[in-house]
């Protein structure tokens, strides 16, 4: 664990196979009475690195995720964590409605630390909106506030669990792209969980493509594009975008999201100027 604290890793180098491993998941299976869940998965998440787990509806993402965090236990396999501290986004960022911006960052620190929680939101671009109640923030700062409220926690593992899916096409773009920057400075590992290929292939080093009944490992892709510094390369990104979608495709011809970039309209490629 001591490596974790005195390791250095430059974040923008290619490869963080030499980073520290911060969780591993060997032949995890946890099967529900009616038989779906997840089966035989492995998996290893790095320091530095942000791992997708991409798939269709049911296919057990956030099962993973719950046995990740500890609220769902395997029925086999094992679970190694050698992070210190998890942070977690959700969907909703689920704040609450009588506390500011700020309070309700300071409010999941062991000690009121407004200096800490301060700096979470500026750093997420809430300069300004610190006073504000939620009923008045929109959907993507109100999500801005649910990733400082995470990372003033200063974990070293971030899960996050859908947490663009409610927002609009523009307000998702920024927040990958502030989600990039902010993991690659603070040289976190996250699990990001989505069914939505296009954000996958942005934000993501690698992606666990999971197939359902019960719910298990059809492909681990490294993406191209990972290591690259700044904007990362369009025909990169997008040539990823098609081998996760062929990947899926392949364990669920009838997928109906994921399937089919024509039919769902967050997985249709955009244009090029405003990708991440
Ligand atoms: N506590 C439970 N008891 C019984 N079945 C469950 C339980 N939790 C999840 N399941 C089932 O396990 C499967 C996987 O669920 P999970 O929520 O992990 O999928 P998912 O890939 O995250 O789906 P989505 O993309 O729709 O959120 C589903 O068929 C779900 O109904």
């Amino acid at each position: 664990m001591s490596d974790l604290q005195t390791e250095f890793r430059c974040p923008f180098e290619d490869s963080p196979s030499d980073a520290p491993d911060l969780l591993t998941l060997e032949g995890v299976t946890r099967i529900f009475p009616g038989g779906q869940g997840v089966k035989g998965v492995d998996l290893v998440v790095r320091r530095g690195e942000v791992v997708g787990i991409c798939g269709a509806s049911g296919c057990g993402k956030s099962t993973l995720l719950r046995l990740v965090a500890g609220r769902e236990h395997p029925d086999e396999g094992g679970i190694r964590r050698d992070y210190h501290r998890l942070g977690m986004v959700f969907q909703e960022p689920n704040l609450l409605p009588w506390l500011t911006a700020l309070r309700n960052v300071e409010l999941v620190l062991s000690r009121r630390d407004r200096v800490r929680a301060l700096e979470a939101l500026h750093a997420v671009g809430l300069e300004g909106a610190e006073a504000q109640y939620p009923a008045r923030l929109s959907g993507g700062m109100r999500q801005r506030v649910g990733i400082a409220r995470a990372l003033a926690m200063e974990p070293d593992l971030l899960l996050m669990d859908e947490p663009f899916s409610s927002l609009d096409y523009f307000t998702r773009t920024d927040l990958l792209e502030l989600v990039r920057t902010r993991v690659r400075a603070l040289d976190l590992g996250v699990i990001f969980v989505s069914h939505d290929v296009r954000e996958v292939a942005h934000l993501c080093d690698r992606v666990l493509v999971m197939g359902r009944t019960p719910g298990r490992t059809l492909a681990e892709l490294r993406n191209p594009a990972s290591g690259k510094q700044g904007r990362r390369p369009p025909g990169l990104v997008a040539r990823f975008e098609e081998r996760v979608l062929e990947a899926i495709r392949g364990g669920h011809p009838s997928a109906a999201c994921p399937a089919s970039s024509e039919s769902c309209p967050s997985l249709r490629t955009p244009p090029e100027e405003t990708l991440p």
